[in-house]
């Protein structure tokens, strides 16, 4: 599918300047106001987007709630709302290339991972939910003879959805998609550096036949625009992936408004531990890397801490720091770079602020730990690789979201299971071993949403992704995520 010339001529190709998705139309702020779209690739200004405001949060909620309580959307038959969702799924993979190249140009991802992660793992979701939504049944309870009852599953109402920059369509898709699917309406506030693709998904909902107001994106500051969707009173569910920080501030906006039901996907910190009865050590070596430094580390679910069994570490982390360094992070948008850009500037600020401190405490950076290609102007950084690293490192225990592994060596199982959940974190793992039992110990014991054995990363849509302790609460994915987006109704009716 990737064309290398075809991804050449859209590189440069002018980006008209955005706006949001209101009512089932383009509007700009209500003050005019717009942001410029910095391009993580080299600095300069991609496009501009709206700027939004309070007002123009409040007419996207206005819109979801109109759209909502007069069931244009909510009252189809879930066949009818298949069908849209069905035809949405495939003009997105008509047009993947497109929007893969414009998210690239934006974010910075590799195109070779944008294209699947990106606008064809957008549709695959949307289908996905599309076609489970009308095999969801209520359910008829045991009771007496001489009562019926039944318990109906309804949508919630109108759901506020503030999405990260890692991947836009992605995790946007599992929001919106189940949400959509279940008949509630959306309002969605992209992150500041990543909202092109999702306003364009959003003009491709409209093409598809999907009603004025069910889907409406606003563009803008989450200090402004979600803010206003945090606190609105017509906001029924809040559904979010990012920091955790921002995920506090939502629990109080809700807290402070209507008691919305608060979704949170906040990162973490993920032990990929590997004993020496690794089935393949070659396989761990290149696995473990690829869990890492995919999407330079802006990925929730990245192993950013690597567990090694001490009698097999330096042999390990020779081989890790020799495949690390084939890696070719460079221009995301030539299909032969293996990482692209980090999101922004503030970012690669941090990611190398980690590395510093690690210096500072004499941590050995075994590879890596600068920034590089600074002469495209783009925001680029060496996969980082830094062994060494103590459990109760801030490297340890907080979420660089960069490529930045922190390399622990460990004695015995013991050990591996209290470094790995030492932090406050819980959403992802590995283990790597040959012994079953002691996978099927390691799953019991290991506190996070996922354990992965002899792998890392790839679970698709059939399965849950969520976190426990400070990683978040509720899951994306799987029919378990439609339970977010539906309110059990009970019919209590005497025979
Ligand atoms: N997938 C994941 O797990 C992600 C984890 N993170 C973690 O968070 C760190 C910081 O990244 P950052 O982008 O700043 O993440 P944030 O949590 O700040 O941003 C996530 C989303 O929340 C919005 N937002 C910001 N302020 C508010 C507010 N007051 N009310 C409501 N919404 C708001 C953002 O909008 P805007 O962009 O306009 O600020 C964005 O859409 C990363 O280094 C990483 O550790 C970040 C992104 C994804
Ligand atoms: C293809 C990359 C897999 C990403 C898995 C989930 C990431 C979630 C996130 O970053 O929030």
């Amino acid at each position: 599918m990737l064309d290398q010339i075809r991804i050449d001529e859209l590189r440069n190709a002018p980006v008209s300047p955005f706006q949001h998705i209101i009512d089932g139309e383009k509007r700009d702020s209500s003050d005019g106001d717009v942001l410029n779209v910095i391009s993580p690739l080299n600095g300069e200004v991609l496009t501009t987007m709206a700027r939004g405001t309070v007002e123009d949060a409040n007419a996207g909620i206005a819109a979801a709630r109109r759209a909502f309580d007069d069931g244009r959307w909510s009252d189809l038959a879930p066949s009818a709302r298949k069908k849209i969702l069905m035809k949405w799924a495939a003009l997105i993979e008509e047009q993947a290339l497109e929007i893969a190249v414009l998210g690239v140009r934006n974010n910075g991802t590799e195109i070779n991972m944008a294209i699947k992660a990106e606008p064809m793992s957008a549709a695959n979701t949307i289908r996905y939910y599309a076609e489970a939504i009308d095999k969801i049944y209520g359910e008829v309870a045991s009771t007496d003879p001489s009562v019926l009852a039944l318990v109906h599953r309804e949508p919630v109402g109108v759901v506020g959805a503030i999405v990260p920059w890692n991947f836009p369509l992605m995790i946007g898709s599992w929001k919106f998609a189940p949400a959509l699917a279940a008949g509630n309406t959306v309002v969605l506030k992209p992150a500041e550096t990543a909202s092109l693709t999702l306003v364009r998904l959003a003009e491709l909902a409209l093409e598809a036949g999907m009603p004025p107001g069910v889907f409406n994106v606003v563009t803008g500051k989450g200090s402004v625009v979600g803010e206003a969707i945090g606190l609105s009173m017509d906001v029924d569910v809040m559904v979010f992936t990012g920091s955790g920080f921002i995920g506090r501030k939502l629990l109080e906006y809700s807290a402070r408004s209507n008691l919305k039901r608060c979704y949170l996907e906040l990162g973490g910190k993920s032990p990929n531990i590997v004993f020496a009865d690794v089935p393949d050590l070659d396989e761990a070596v290149k696995v473990s890397a690829n869990g890492i430094f995919r999407n330079s580390g802006q990925v929730c679910i990245a192993g950013s801490r690597l567990l090694v069994e001490r009698c097999i570490h330096d042999e390990f982390v020779e081989k890790l720091a020799a495949f690390v360094e084939t890696l070719n992070p460079g221009d995301p948008l030539n299909i032969k770079s293996t990482a692209g850009a980090v999101n922004s500037m503030s970012q690669l600020q941090q990611n190398l602020g980690f590395v510093e401190e690690a210096r500072d405490l004499g941590r050995g950076i075994r590879t890596g730990g600068t920034r590089i290609l600074e002469e495209t102007g783009g925001y680029f950084m060496a996969p980082t690789v830094i062994t060494g690293v103590h459990p109760r490192d801030r490297l340890a225990t907080d979420e660089v979201f960069g490529p930045v592994l922190a390399v622990i060596p460990f004695d015995t199982e013991e050990e591996a299971v209290e470094i790995a959940n030492g932090t406050d974190f819980g959403l992802s793992s590995a283990v790597w071993t040959s012994n079953l039992s002691r996978a099927h110990r390691m799953i019991r014991a290991i506190q996070a949403g996922v354990v992965h054995v002899n792998t890392y990363g790839g679970a698709d849509t059939t399965v849950p992704l969520g976190g426990v302790k400070q990683s978040g609460n509720g899951h994306d994915k799987s029919l378990h995520a439609l339970d977010k987006y539906l309110e059990l109704k009970t019919a209590w009716i005497k025979l």
